[in-house]
């Protein structure tokens, strides 16, 4: 069933296979707004690694976890469980450390390597993000490099974030969510699993940006080490008119019985403050990006403190 809603694209020889990369990616982003990207040129060993300096992150004593506190003005750093879903109306079950390229990171003292690894792992992120960015710019009508611009990780004004996120092992979950239905507010989000660690769900069918009922028929999909699972996120469905999809999804433990603990990273393309972000059609009003995360944020976090960007 998931492999059927949710098209895996193969990112090799990708300057050969442009034109059938772009319909393809079209397809799965006007459809089921997921995709899962192979052949995208990082390596299971790279990803591996960079799941390894997440765990060894986990791992720290919390005081040593809390030398990079989470802020709530920028979103950045290490929150515990304290992620309240406008969805649920109760705290995902979950610990992240939230980077961006000039927030505050860990020390290699206490994770050896990590911000050389990590720092690589962004770059190769943001250089698939750049290949899927070009292809949507494209088919919408825009210059190739249109989002690529508007996403470059390397201008100060750039709010795309990467998420470290651990589940802890969970018995009898029921009540509880590892993550809340939602749907991410930014363009295009990098997700990477691991074998067997389970519990994603998808709900396609979200025909406007600005509608937030969610249905109630969610898909589970497959977890690998490797392949990437890609979705859009509300900024990109409201940048192409909402021809491009931004779909809800949660991640659950089971009910009943044992769930093992859960590692994922998610790349957030989340675009440049100063952008300006108005559909082909011009079907809603201009807004800068920064405007655009203020609003996402107060209807989203509105439970937590403003987050400034
Ligand atoms: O951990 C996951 O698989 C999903 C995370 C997610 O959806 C998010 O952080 O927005
Ligand atoms: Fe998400």
């Amino acid at each position: 069933m998931a492999e059927r809603i949710v098209p895996v694209i193969s990112l090799k020889d990708f300057d050969k296979r442009k034109e059938e990369i772009i319909s393809q990616l079209l397809n799965a982003a006007e459809n089921a707004g997921f995709f899962t990207l192979v052949d995208h040129g990082i390596s299971k060993e790279e990803i591996e690694a960079q799941f390894a300096i997440s765990k060894a992150f986990f791992d720290l004593p919390a005081e040593d976890k809390a030398k990079t506190p989470h802020n709530p003005k920028t979103n950045n750093g290490w929150e515990y469980k304290a992620q309240l879903r406008a969805s649920t109306g109760i705290y995902d079950q979950k610990e992240s450390l939230w980077l961006q390229r000039n927030s505050d990171w860990p020390s290699d003292g206490d994770v050896p390597q990590f911000r050389e690894s990590t720092s690589q792992f962004m770059s190769k992120c943001a250089g698939i993000s750049d290949q899927v960015l070009s292809c949507f710019a494209i088919a919408l009508g825009f210059g190739e490099d249109y989002f690529r611009t508007a996403n470059d990780p390397n201008q100060a004004d750039c709010l795309t974030q990467l998420r470290l996120i651990h589940y802890p092992a969970s018995e009898n979950a029921v009540g509880t969510w590892r993550a809340g239905s939602h749907t991410d507010i930014g363009c295009l989000t990098l997700l990477f699993q691991r074998d067997g660690e389970y519990g994603l769900e998808i709900c396609p069918g979200r025909e406007s940006h600005s509608s937030f009922a969610s249905g109630d028929v969610f898909t589970p999909l497959p977890a690998e080490t490797g392949p990437i699972v890609v979705n859009i996120g509300d900024m990109l469905m409201a940048w192409s008119d909402d021809r491009l999809k931004s779909n809800y999804h949660r991640v659950r433990a089971k009910e009943v019985g044992k769930s093992p603990s859960r590692y994922s990273i998610a790349y957030f393309n989340q675009a440049r403050r100063d952008i300006l972000l108005q559909g082909p059609l011009k079907k809603y009003p201009p807004m800068t990006v920064g405007e655009w995360f203020a609003q996402s944020v107060a209807r989203n976090f509105s439970q937590q403190a403003a987050i400034k960007v």
